[in-house]
């Protein structure tokens, strides 16, 4: 075992040595970070070591524009070639082209990332969410009549976000319109904890190894019949980026499986906590409502339209409730890879070949940053801010690895959820003792989706509202370009 370097954070021992991290690792996943930084509120940083390997853990906002301002050197770079490897099973050749620069390869994660940013952008970006829009408008049309209904709240979401979302991004060849597909895709997404082992996959993640080899079967069936030409933007810069890098369609299908996981592993939490969160309070739903009603609907006989701009410029309270869900809510913790020793803050000594997170609870925690109740749900939070610029926000990640999807993913959420809270009621389940909107049995879902998910299914009678209920529904989605003020780190 290498000594620590006094200058590094201080090491944090588990209580069985040597491997007790690595148990505490397997058996909570990155939350085992958030659990270490709670036991020890006052390091700022630490360390703690599996074998001879060192992860640092920044627990606190005032460090986090020290890792930004050495982003060069702690990169999140290598964890994309993981993903490709052992999430994927993309062949060597892929691997090469994928690899970044300074470590020999051609560089062709960035590039695909890059090329990702500029599909998601002015012109572009209004089209994936005017089709996105356009595929949630569906569900809640088709929930309005149904109801009375009882749903699963989880479930559901999972469906319409998934349809809407893929048939957006894939068109009209996308494979998730086969419900095998999107069932075989959820085991996958389920063991990708257990791939990314690496260790015999095809007997220790059985069930989502299968998923995967049939998916990415689908996918090349769909690129085999030149899908991306009637599918989106992105999905042509995509297949363009890494077909003409020499990526062969395998293994372009194999990062296709990588890439929905990144659409929707964020997006469907997001949009089950959204709508929890508002049902949960009465009066912040009320007050919504309101918002949206008074400023974003707009009634033309028996029809009733929802306006994108308006929620984006004229629902401040809608917004600011998001990002205090989205605070709450999301565990996703920037991982990265450090290339060579930097000093954070003149103060923590970082060593190359570590890796180094940044524990989300405790920086959301930390009093100086977000105030004395810091760990409350406060809806009117971010309402009071001028700033988008957030230290200590990690919702959308931090520079310079933003997420590009957010605008579209805050659009169609904020979208569907406006006229669903006008259109519906809901009852929550029944319980005799608990109260109301209780939280449901929670458990953390995987590495690749960082958010607690229901355990069990989370049943809901849905109403529909006597004030909308002969409406036709729309939305209004411009050409202007707008933006949400969304907030970043
Ligand atoms: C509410 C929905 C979403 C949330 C909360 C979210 C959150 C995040 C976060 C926290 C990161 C940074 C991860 C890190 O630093 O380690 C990230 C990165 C990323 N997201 Fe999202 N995301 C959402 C939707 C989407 C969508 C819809 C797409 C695709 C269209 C997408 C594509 C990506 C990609 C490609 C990256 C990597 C960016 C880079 O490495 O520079 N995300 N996202």
């Amino acid at each position: 075992r290498n000594k620590l370097d006094p200058r590094e954070p201080l090491e944090v021992k588990a209580s069985i040595p040597i491997i007790g991290h690595l148990l505490g690792m397997i058996n909570n996943g990155l939350v085992y970070y958030d659990i270490l930084s709670k036991k020890y509120p006052n390091l700022p940083a630490f360390t703690t070591s599996i074998f001879n390997f060192r992860t640092y853990t920044i627990a606190s906002p005032s460090l986090i524009q020290a890792v930004q301002r050495n982003a060069r050197l702690i990169s999140f770079e290598p964890f994309l070639n993981v993903a490709a490897e052992r999430m994927a099973g993309c062949s060597k050749h892929a691997l090469e082209i994928l690899r970044e620069k300074r470590s020999g390869g051609q560089g062709g994660n960035q590039a695909v990332i890059h090329a990702m940013h500029s599909a998601l952008f002015g012109q572009e970006q209004d089209k994936m969410i005017r089709s996105m829009i356009k595929g949630v408008e569906v569900w809640n049309d088709g929930l309005a009549h149904k109801a009375p209904i009882q749903i699963d709240m989880f479930e559901w979401c999972r469906e319409a976000i998934t349809v809407a979302s893929s048939d957006a991004m894939w068109g009209p060849l996308n494979p998730f319109k086969s419900k095998y597909f999107r069932d075989a895709f959820w085991d996958f997404e389920a063991g990708i904890d257990r791939l990314i082992l690496n260790f015999l996959p095809h007997i220790v993640a059985r069930k989502a190894w299968k998923s995967r080899e049939s998916g990415t079967k689908a996918f090349m069936k769909y690129y085999n019949a030149n899908g991306p030409a009637q599918g989106s933007l992105l999905a042509q810069a995509r297949w363009n980026t890494m077909h003409d890098m020499g990526i062969s369609v395998e293994d372009v299908s194999r990062l296709e499986m990588g890439m929905a996981v990144g659409l929707l592993s964020n997006t469907i939490p997001a949009t089950f906590w959204v709508l929890f969160d508002l049902y949960s309070r009465p009066e912040l739903l009320e007050q919504i409502r309101e918002e949206v009603n008074q400023n974003a609907l707009q009634i033309a006989d028996k029809s009733a339209t929802i306006d994108l701009t308006c929620l984006r410029d004229q629902c401040p309270r809608l917004l600011a409730f998001f990002h205090e869900s989205l605070r709450l809510r999301s565990l996703a913790a920037p991982t990265r890879f450090v290339y060579e020793d930097v000093v954070l803050d003149n103060k923590y000594l970082i060593k190359a070949g570590s890796m180094l997170n940044i524990s989300t609870t405790a920086v959301y925690r930390n009093a100086d940053s977000w105030g004395p109740g810091s760990s409350e749900f406060d809806a009117t939070r971010f309402y009071a801010s001028s700033s988008r610029k957030i230290g200590g926000f990690l919702g959308f990640g931090i520079s310079p690895n933003l997420c590009p999807g957010r605008e579209s993913a805050t659009s169609m959420i904020l979208s569907f959820v406006s006229a669903f809270i006008l259109r519906f009621d809901l009852e929550p389940p029944s319980s005799s003792s608990g109260p109301l909107w209780a939280e449901p049995k929670l458990r953390f879902h995987s590495l690749s989706s960082p958010w607690f998910q229901p355990a069990e299914p989370f049943l809901v009678k849905v109403m529909r509202r006597k004030e909308y209920q002969d409406y036709e529904w729309h939305y209004r989605v411009p050409e202007d370009k707008g933006q949400f003020k969304l907030s970043v780190g």
